[in-house]
This record gives C-alpha cells, structure tokens and sequence, in this order.
C-alpha cells in the first residue's frame, strides 16, 4: 500500500511541468552560475522588455493609424505615424542584434565555468569510478551535454523571456483596452496549461532513454575503436557494424519520438489561438455593432492584431516548454556527476611529511573490489625500506591490488598500511603518490611523440634528464628515428616492448623514493630486457623496491618474496629459502625453469 502510494507521487511528480528535483537543479544553476551574473541578466531583460514595449506601442500607433484613414483622413498624421512604427522596429531591430549577443556570451561563460568545475569534480573522483561508468557516458556528459545546455541557456531561454514579456506587456494593453474581450480569448489558456503538462512527461522520459542511447552509442564507439585489432583478427566487423546500426536506429527512432512529442504542442496551440480569434472575431463584432461597450471597428481590428501579437511569442513559449523538458533531464544528468562524490581524500590535517625509505607494513589488512568477493581477509606483510620486494603468485591472486592499496588508488577496508610508523590515510594523497615510481601493467602512452609522453611524468624535467632516462631504458634510438611523430592513439603504433620502454623512462625520470614494478619488463626480449634491467637495477640501489612478475627468474635477487594465493601470503623468505622450502614456489620455479631448458 506505501509503495503504491508513494508511486502514485512518483507519477504526480513526474507528470508536473518542475518536478522537485528540476526546481532544485534550476536553483543549483542558477545560485552557481547565473547570479553572479544577475547584473547583466538585468541589462538583457531590460533590453527585452524594450522589444515587448514597442510591440504595446506599435498596437497603439496602429489603431491611431486605422482611425486616421476610417475618421479623420489627413494623410500627415498618417506619415507621422508611419515614420514612427518604422523607429520603433528599428529600435526592436537594435535589441533583437544585441540580446542574442549578450545572452549567447553570459551563456557560455556560465557553462564554461560548469565545465571547468565538472572537469576539477572528475579529476577527484575514485578510480572505480572511471572504472565502472562506461566512458561514453563522461564524454557525453561534457562534451554534448554541457553545449546543449549552453545553447539552451543562452538563446532559447532568452528569446522565452523575450516572448514571455511580449506577451505580459502586450496582453496588459488588450486588458486595459478590453478586458471583456480579452477574458473571452484567455478561456484557452488553461486549456494549453494541460496539454503543456500532458507532454511533458512523455517528453521527459523519451529524453532520458535518447540520453542512455547516446551514451551507449559513444561507449560503443570507444570499445570499437579501441578494439579495433581484436575486431579485425576475429572477423567481427560485420558484428561490430550490426551493433552500431542498431545503436544508431535507436537514437534515430528515439529522436523521431521526441520530435513528434515536441511537435504536438505547435499545432495545439495554433488550434488554440484560432478558437480565442473566433470569439473575439463574434463576441467583439457583437460588442462593436451593439456600440453598448465603447468599442469601434478600429478597436476590434487593433485588438486581433494584439492577439495574434501575443499568440505568436505563446506559441513560441510552448515549444520552449517542450524544450525545457528535454533540457531539464539533461541538467538532471550533468549534475548527477557532481552528486558523486570521491571517497579517497585527504582527511583534515593529513601531512605531507614521512619517511620515504621506511619499512611499508600492510598490517591486518582486508579489501574486496565487491562485497560477495573478498580479496584480502587479514593480509600483513611488510616490504622493507631500501630493500627489494617480490610479490609472486598466481593470476588473480591480488598482487596488483596490493601496489593500488599502497597508493591508495583504493583504500583498505579493515587494517592499515604504515610507512614507517604513519598511516598512509594520514598522509597528503598528492605527498604518498609523490613517493612512488610506477610501471604499471597497464601502461597508458598518450597520442603525442615518446619525448613528451616520457616528459608527463615530470614535466619541468630538463632535456638531459629525458634523454638520460631514455637511454636507460633503451627507447632513445627510437625516439631519434621518430622525433615528431604521435605514437597514435593509446600508443597504437607502439609495440608492447617500446611502450613498456617508455614505462620504464617515466619512472626512472619521476626518480622517486619508493619503486613499484609490475611486470615492467615481460614484454621485453631478453638482449633488451637484461640492458633495462641493469638500469632499473641501478635505479633501484638504496630505494623501496616492489617486483610484482610471473617470470620469477625475473625476482631471484630480490632481498624478499612473498608467495600469494587467493589473497594469502602462502609463502615468503629469499630466493635459496623458498627454494628450500621445496613448497609453491620452488614447483612453480621448477615448473618455469624446465620450461626454459
Ligand atoms: N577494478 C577491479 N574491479 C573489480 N575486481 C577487480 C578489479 N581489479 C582486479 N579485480 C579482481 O581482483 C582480483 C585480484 O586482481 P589483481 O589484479 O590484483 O591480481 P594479480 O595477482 O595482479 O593478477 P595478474 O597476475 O593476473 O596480474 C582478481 O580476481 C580480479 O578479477
């Protein structure tokens, strides 16, 4: 019953012009982005309100006009008269050129200034964030959203208010001539109050499916072309191609729903008005022949001409309401990014002094990516400072998840991580990620030339740094064969090895204290793989080390190695100890080295 009750006022709600949320998402725009701008807002108003006074004043020059040929017949008042409505719209002409002007550029720099704070919101958000909302999603949100809006704000919304105003200012002007007559025609307008709302929920909801479509459509457009390589050696163009068609039929069935709902409210309107034109044609025609109201034939001609004055900008303010609809569940949806808030931030007084060389100890720790699926339940190890650390172990096992945990790409759940005796959530996320060189598995290469991609990580690195750590890690003969050219797209023109290369010139440029190895050099042939190894070998001497790999002839030297299965440490000790042990890793060991033999 509490359910069916609380859906009725869900559909009440919706079926509302301004739902609660609407009116809160207006207020949010308008207190973050408009009233700063309220002083130019009222220049432009009151630009606006000069178009609707020449209207008023154009009806009054026009009965004076129909009067001087129907009475009086002298042909200077009717020049007079003529120069004058000529001035009037030339004044109109004036503010038609400036509103636009003005309203397009506080528009923009409003939705600028979103942007810009949508953009700073993204860049705090959690990892799992972007690693669970489709990426199509984002660039819609910034990308189309945000100008549809822009648009909205700064051109419709303007002429609305335009329209709204010639239709107050003219509509008063037909009170005081007639309010019988103008009571006649605004019998209708109660009734465009109920079609308005009756389509705009229709409108309402057909948005936010166009919306899920395009995005999607994006989504898809981004994995296609990303998987491009995959999509080609496994023949799945055709495939590709049909999912996209779909995507796109969609989209277009959806727009055409859209247009026709929106469609509906012209038409409405016109049939409208031309039911108000009849009354006033039959009821002012009676009053001006009954000659009882103090109405004349000019009168009733100068008043249909008002009318038609004020259902013209209606019409146009019908539409925009069909407009708002669509553009209210847009507004809906780019604020929802800013409802997502990070829940990895530096807490009130976090530090950014600690000892980088200390011992890291993950003491208790417990973390899962979801709740059904714990990964870590009491996990401790400690990796010791200035020392080499080697997380092996199956796939799957949370190796990488540990070197996340460490830099807080994710925060623990249960536990703590320590750097030398301070917590890392006590620490400046910017200071903790400062401390770590990384070469990850996941290595991103940017659309740009290797130097500047070797250069992000440090960007007031000097020239000789970025060739020093170029040359280390092997991939300077490459970078002079190709001084200029992009990499293409994720380093599309790269080869696994020379992207891992420049992995590895990124971290040996970031120099930092603590160095985190995760299968940095398994795509490397040996030649090249012993030459950067030497190299990180060097980078590593006296630094925090942690070496996660698969090969584990690739962590023999190292000073520890932990063993992990399903998220336990199942075995540690040095290379000769495990092999000892003649546990997991001396099989696994076995296993790789007969491999090789
Ligand atoms: N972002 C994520 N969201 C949800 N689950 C994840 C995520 N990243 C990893 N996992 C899951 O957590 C577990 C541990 O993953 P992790 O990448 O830490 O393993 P790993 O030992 O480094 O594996 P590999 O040797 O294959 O690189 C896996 O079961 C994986 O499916």
């Amino acid at each position: 019953m509490a359910i069916n009750t609380s859906k009725q006022h869900g559909d009440t709600e919706n079926n509302k012009l301004f739902t609660v949320q609407d009116r809160a998402n207006i207020l949010w725009f308008w207190h973050g982005y408009l009233k700063k701008r309220a002083h130019w807002l009222l220049v432009v108003l009151g630009m606006i309100i000069v178009q609707g006074v020449v209207y008023q004043q154009f009806l009054s020059l026009t009965e004076s006009g129909l009067r001087v040929i129907f009475d009086s017949g002298v042909a200077r008042d009717l020049i007079r008269i003529c120069v004058l409505v000529f001035a009037l719209f030339g004044v109109r002409a004036l503010m038609s050129y400036l509103v636009p002007r003005l309203s397009i550029w506080l528009a923009s720099g409003a939705v600028l200034e979103m942007r810009q704070d949508l953009i700073r919101h993204l860049m705090t958000l959690d990892l799992a964030y972007f690693e669970r909302t489709p990426p199509g999603e984002i660039i819609m949100r910034l990308g189309n959203q945000a100008q549809d809006l822009s648009a909205f704000v700064g051109q419709q919304t303007v002429n609305a208010v335009r329209d709204l105003t010639t239709v107050v200012i003219v509509s008063g002007y037909l009170v005081y001539k007639s309010p019988t007559l103008f009571l006649t025609a605004a019998v209708v307008i109660p009734l465009i109050v109920v079609m308005l709302q009756f389509v705009s929920k229709r409108i309402k909801d057909i948005q936010a499916k166009a919306q899920n479509a395009m995005g999607a459509y994006m989504s898809g457009l981004e994995e296609m072309s990303n998987g491009m390589r995959t999509v080609k050696i496994s023949g799945q163009e055709a495939n590709e191609r049909k999912r996209l068609y779909a995507a796109t039929e969609e989209m277009r069935g959806l727009a055409i729903k859209l247009q026709s709902a929106q469609a509906i409210v012209m038409p409405a309107i016109d049939l409208m008005a031309a039911f108000a034109y009849v009354l006033v044609i039959g009821g002012g025609g009676y009053m001006a022949l009954s000659g009882d109201y103090g109405l004349d034939g000019a009168g009733i001609i100068a008043f249909l001409i008002g009318l038609v004055l004020v259902f013209d900008p209606m019409r146009m303010l019908g539409q925009f309401f069909a407009r708002l609809q669509a553009n209210l569940v847009i507004l809906r949806s780019v604020r929802s990014l800013f409802q997502e808030t990070p829940s990895i931030r530096d807490m009130p007084g976090a530090t950014d002094q600690f000892d980088t060389s200390a011992d890291i100890v993950c003491d208790g720790v417990s973390f899962h990516y979801s709740p059904d699926a714990p990964l870590f339940e009491n996990l401790t190890l400690t990796i010791r400072g200035g020392r080499t650390t080697a997380i092996v172990g199956a796939t799957g096992s949370g190796k990488t998840t540990i070197l996340s945990l460490l830099t807080r790409l994710y925060n623990v759940q249960g536990g703590q991580i320590r750097i030398g005796d301070v917590p890392i959530e006590t620490l400046q996320i910017k200071a903790l990620r400062h401390a770590f060189s990384v070469v990850a598995q996941d290595i991103v290469i940017f659309n740009n030339t290797i130097w500047e991609n070797i250069r992000y990580v440090r960007p007031e690195a000097s020239d000789a740094e970025i060739w020093a750590a170029a040359e280390a890690a092997e991939i300077a003969d490459l970078m002079r064969a190709r001084p200029k050219r992009a990499v293409g797209p994720k380093g599309g023109q790269l080869s696994g090895g020379q992207k891992q290369r420049i992995a590895i010139a990124r971290a040996i440029l970031r120099n930092a204290p603590i160095l985190l190895l995760d299968e940095a050099t398994s795509a490397l042939d040996q030649t090249t793989e012993d030459k950067v190894k030497r190299a990180l070998l060097r980078l590593g001497a006296g630094r925090t080390t942690i070496v996660v790999a698969h090969r584990l002839s690739a962590v023999t030297m190292a000073d520890w190695i932990y063993v992990m299965d399903a998220g336990c440490v199942v075995e540690q000790g040095t290379h000769h100890d495990l092999m000892a042990q003649k546990g997991l890793y001396a099989g696994m060991y076995q296993v790789q080295k007969g491999n090789y033999d």
